[in-house]
């Protein structure tokens, strides 16, 4: 549906783009013209990835986890040195599982606050950094959740991608000067690899509380990532885009 040069010539990091939505990511970016590197932290994980996605453009892979400053030093060098420059960052790795907020332990609550804040902080500052600031030209989209009813059953990752959606907002403003547009997506629940994190029974009955009554497909996130991160959305930046089937306003859709 978008021109098929859409990203040409745009260099793409999609983190977690070895597996559900980072992986649809990638492939509607390579689609559209653009050579992607995905990364995370299971080599084999992004190795299968990366021979499904291979077949539609030119992709590559580092092995990162998010959480640590080195691995990040290395894979921004890493790029640096092979593709020269970077255009777009997919915050897109990320996670957490289903508790009570009163049975979440200390490292627990600290495990999902690092993977999914300080990693996606980590992340944007060492490239912005590395390239977007001196290239004076940058794009991130963020992945967030849908957040805007708070997140019962799993504060710790409510808080977290509260503090990204900030993050984003705050980003925008001071480095617009940069010429560097941040923007944030909230999908609802996607039907993807991630949903095998969780219970069945946590699952059951979920499009009943959803008001277009069905799940959302990675295809449809990756559309608006490629939206966002293309010239069609110049003017727009600090925004968080739902992507949720009106599940945001209304149903529960949360069993504590
Ligand atoms: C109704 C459906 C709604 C769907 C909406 C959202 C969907 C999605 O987001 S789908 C994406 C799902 N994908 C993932 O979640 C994958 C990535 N997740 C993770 O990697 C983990 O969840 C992680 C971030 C917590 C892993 O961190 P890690 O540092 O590797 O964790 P450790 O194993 O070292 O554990 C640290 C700490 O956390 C406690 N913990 C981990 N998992 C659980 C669990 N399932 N239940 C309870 N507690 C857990 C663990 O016990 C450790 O604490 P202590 O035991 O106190 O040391
Ligand atoms: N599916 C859904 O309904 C929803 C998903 N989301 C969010 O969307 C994103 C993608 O989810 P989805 O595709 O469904 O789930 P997946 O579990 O398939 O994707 C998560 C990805 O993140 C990577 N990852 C996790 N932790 C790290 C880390 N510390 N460093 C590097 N990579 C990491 C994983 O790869 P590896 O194991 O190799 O590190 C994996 O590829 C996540 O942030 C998720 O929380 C938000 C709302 C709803």
């Amino acid at each position: 549906m978008f021109s098929k040069e859409l990203l040409k010539d745009q260099t793409i990091l999609v983190t977690g783009g070895g597996s559900g939505i980072g992986k649809a990511i990638a492939k509607a970016c390579l689609q559209h013209g653009a050579q992607v590197i995905i990364a995370s932290r299971k080599e084999e994980k992004l190795q299968t990835a990366l021979e499904e996605l291979q077949t539609y453009g030119q992709c590559r892979y580092i092995v990162c986890d998010i959480r640590e400053p080195e691995m990040i030093s290395k894979l921004a060098t890493d790029i640096k040195e092979q593709e020269g420059k970077l255009d777009i960052l997919v915050n897109n790795a990320g996670g957490q599982f289903p508790s009570r907020a009163e049975d979440i332990s200390n490292n627990g609550w600290n495990a999902v606050i690092n993977n999914n804040l300080n990693g996606t902080w980590l992340m944007t500052q060492t490239l912005a950094k590395t390239f977007f600031i001196p290239q004076k030209q940058g794009n991130v989209v963020n992945i967030i959740a849908n957040i805007f009813r708070g997140f019962p059953g799993m504060v710790h990752t409510g808080a977290a991608r509260a503090g990204v959606e900030n993050m984003t907002k705050t980003l925008a403003v001071e480095w617009s000067p940069y010429n560097i547009r941040l923007n944030a997506v909230a999908p609802g629940i996607i039907k993807s690899t991630g949903l095998e994190q969780y219970p069945p029974e946590m699952l059951k009955g979920l499009s009943d509380n959803i008001p277009m009554k069905r799940l959302g497909t990675t295809e449809e996130v990756a559309n608006l990532c490629l939206f966002l991160g293309s010239p069609l959305a110049a003017y727009i930046t600090g925004e968080t885009i739902y992507i949720d089937g009106g599940q945001r306003l209304w149903g529960d859709v949360f069993k504590i």
